[in-house]
């Protein structure tokens, strides 16, 4: 499956005995693409969709721990080898797997089943690097496969994705300009 330039998917290994399992998600030396300082755990419900988001700042490393994760990606990036390109995922709470999303890859997550998610980024949360448009819109080019999903008041208002593109485009120009 060919991904967004950057974007990675890897494979966890989950040692099971009569206890349960236990899985490694993460560790420096893997060369991951990223240095996490801060982690997150999400619990959705069924059919809940969130996103779709892109960030100028910050990469997201997640796995999905528990049900179902459909993964939904689209490089904005003007300059990007893969520009255009769109894709959906479905990784899995009992085959682990950690995706990584570099900024200016839009994404979307929806767990068509109760599932828990656990993710770190790059860099501290910050409301300048929330930017999001309709998960729907078509010009995205995702197949969601999805119909009526739950969302967030914030992704239920949002705008198309060229409002999107040019938003991303906006404040990664202003942050550029004010390191220089
Ligand atoms: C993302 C985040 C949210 N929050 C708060 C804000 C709000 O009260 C509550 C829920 O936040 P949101 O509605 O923004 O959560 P959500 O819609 O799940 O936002 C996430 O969506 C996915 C697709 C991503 O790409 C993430 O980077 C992030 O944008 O949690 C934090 O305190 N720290 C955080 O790191």
């Amino acid at each position: 499956m060919k991904l967004p330039h950057g974007c990675t998917i890897r494979d966890l290994t989950t040692h099971g005995d009569e206890r349960g399992n236990l899985t490694e998600i993460f560790r420096l030396e893997w060369g991951a693409g990223i240095e996490p300082v801060q982690w997150n755990f999400v619990r959705s419900t069924a059919n809940v969709l969130r996103g779709v988001h892109v960030h100028v700042i910050h990469s997201d490393y997640l796995v999905c721990l528990e049900g179902t994760l459909v993964l939904a990606l689209s490089d904005i990036r003007p300059e990007s080898p893969t520009r255009g390109l769109a894709t959906t995922i479905a990784l899995k709470g009992s085959s682990m797997q950690a995706a990584l999303i570099p900024p200016g890859v839009a994404h979307g997550f929806h767990f068509p089943e109760p599932s828990s998610l656990c993710y770190s980024v790059s860099h501290y949360w910050n409301v300048i690097d929330e930017i999001g448009c309709r998960w729907d819109d078509p010009a995205l080019g995702l197949d969601w496969q999805v119909s009526d999903p739950e969302l967030s008041p914030r992704d239920t208002t949002a705008g198309s994705a060229a409002e999107m593109t040019r938003q991303y485009l906006a404040v990664r120009e202003q942050l550029r300009t004010g390191r220089e």
